[in-house]
């Protein structure tokens, strides 16, 4: 079997020294014995094997699999060495006293009271043993100078062992600060993914996330900044917590000095009177942004750069995915050119409307349906691009005059709707009473295929149509009907004028 060496468990490496000196000082005592009761090498030599007793027990602890157990067996075989000597030494008073005290003692410290007392029965034992060896002899008292050599020794030995507590609970101490520490940075992490998928937008995400950091770590500020990846110049997304707004100046010259590391995660610490600024990058996980988180901590952290650079791929992550996120969504919900709700996402907010009827009656809610009038003629005489354009004028109109709760949508081709959720019909006429009264004046300018611009007035046929006057899956269809009432009139007016001119009456 070959032997591997370890370094020990904290244990071992603390007990090298006083075993050392209490085992030299008990050979000492040894040698003094048998020169005064004149036995010599008789007690001297086996005394010599004793001073083996620390090199061994180093290496048993170094080479065992677990070394803190193995420290603890040569605490119970220091207790078996040194019962014996005191039995063989006819149990000298102080001497069988310090040692005994220290060997319960060192065990009682490490392994509780039924460690003390298995070691009470070893030391016991092991004197009964080693006195029988010799001759069951008692001398309690040797001799004056003696008894300074052994209370010195004991004095020196128990000084030693308060000072290795006393470190060993400094260090335990300062590992359960890390720990502590450590946790928050777990729990930090842990949550800020949360936090960040709660979000609904990037500022709010940012400002959640770094927040959340602020809460966790209140002596320290905290700074995320957002670059586009093209213009690196343009600070898309900005926020800050817990920082002194005189500490912005810092932040961009640190900024600065990190556009030109671009492409590294490493942190750049920067010294600001006792406090420090550190950057990491998010680089790596952003398509379309560079971006920073900067914390200041109060004092320099070392530790700090690695745990940054975990919250800075978490929080770009999170902050990919929801770009990501709401990318989808706006393709998912949006119409392409005007940037409006498209179809599925207004007859889903429909749906929503009725059943919210079905469930609160008093909750009324009206729609107002649009059509563009005389679309066709403007694509067929101007081309499709104008087409485009005069659906955008009308949808930028609409938007101009609806409120953030309405629901607007391009519904199909030059049809739109406003959804009114929690609205009877005034809303919706209100709407269309603007739009009858003011829409005429509107122009909107168009590009002609021969690259002029034309100046079109714009012209919608209405119909709208409320919960409060027909069951809820009635009212996107009177109101549809209404709608082509609406056509059928306008178009009976402008029947003549289509005849007569030579572009569309528009
Ligand atoms: N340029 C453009 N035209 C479109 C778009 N979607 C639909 N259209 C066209 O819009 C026209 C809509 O037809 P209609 O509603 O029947 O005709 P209209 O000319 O608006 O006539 P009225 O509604 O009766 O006044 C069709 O010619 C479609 O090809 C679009 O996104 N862009």
């Amino acid at each position: 079997m070959q032997l591997s060496f370890r370094r020990p468990h904290r244990l071992a490496l603390a007990t090298i020294a006083p075993r050392i000196f209490a085992i030299c000082h008990t050979f000492g005592l040894i040698v003094w014995i048998a020169v005064i009761e004149g036995s010599g090498w008789i007690l001297i030599l086996p005394g010599m094997l004793l001073l083996l007793w620390p090199g061994v027990a180093y290496a048993l602890a170094a080479s065992a699999q677990n070394s803190k157990r193995a420290e603890f067996r040569n605490l119970l075989f220091d207790c078996l060495l040194f019962g014996f000597w005191c039995g063989v030494l006819d149990f000298y008073a102080l001497a069988t006293i310090t040692m005994g005290l220290a060997c319960l003692m060192n065990n009682l410290v490490v392994g509780g009271l039924r460690k003390m007392f298995v070691s009470a029965a070893l030391f016991s034992s092991a004197a009964m043993i080693g006195s029988a060896l010799t001759g069951f002899n008692f001398r309690p008292y040797v001799s004056n100078h003696l008894d300074i050599y052994q209370w010195a020794g004991a004095l020196v030995y128990f000084l030693t062992i308060g000072r290795v507590m006393y470190s060993q609970n400094r260090q335990i101490v300062r590992s359960i600060g890390e720990i502590k520490f450590q946790n928050r940075v777990f729990h930090a992490l842990l949550d800020l993914g949360t936090v960040a998928n709660r979000a609904t937008n990037i500022p709010s995400l940012l400002d959640a996330s770094l927040n959340h950091l602020y809460a966790h770590f209140p002596d320290y500020g905290f700074a995320v900044f957002l670059q586009e990846r093209q213009r690196s110049e343009m600070t898309r997304y900005a926020t800050v917590a817990g920082l002194d707004p005189k500490d912005e100046k810092r932040l961009k010259r640190l900024l600065a000095n990190v556009h030109g590391q671009r492409g590294k995660s490493n942190t750049l610490p920067q010294t600001d009177e006792g406090a420090r600024l550190y950057a990491a990058s998010m680089d790596g996980r952003l398509s379309f942004y560079e971006g920073w988180l900067i914390v200041k901590a109060p004092s320099r952290d070392d530790g700090l750069e690695e745990i940054l650079s975990l919250f800075a791929d978490q929080l770009a992550a999170a902050t990919e995915n929801k770009l990501l996120h709401l990318e989808l969504k706006k393709t998912a919900e949006r119409d392409g050119l005007t940037g409006l709700y498209n179809r599925g996402f207004l007859e889903s907010a429909l749906e929503m409307s009725i059943q919210g009827k079905a469930q609160a009656p008093s909750l009324d809610f009206a729609v107002l349906m649009m059509d563009v009038d005389r679309l066709k003629a403007v694509n067929d005489h101007y081309g499709h691009v104008a087409g485009d354009q005069l659906i955008s004028s009308v949808a930028k109109y609409l938007q101009l005059h609806c409120r953030d709760s309405d629901i607007l949508a391009r519904y199909g081709g030059d049809e739109f709707v406003i959804l009114y959720p929690s609205a009877d019909l005034t809303a919706a006429k209100r709407m269309a009473s603007l739009i009858r009264e003011n829409l005429p004046e509107q122009r909107c300018t168009i590009d002609t295929v021969t690259g002029e611009h034309e100046e079109l007035p714009l012209h919608l046929s209405l119909g709208f149509a409320s919960s409060s006057e027909v069951p809820p899956l009635q009212v996107f269809e009177l109101a549809d009907e209404r709608m082509y009432e609406d056509k059928s009139k306008r178009r009976k007016h402008s029947t003549d004028d289509l005849g007569t001119k030579s572009r569309p009456s528009l």
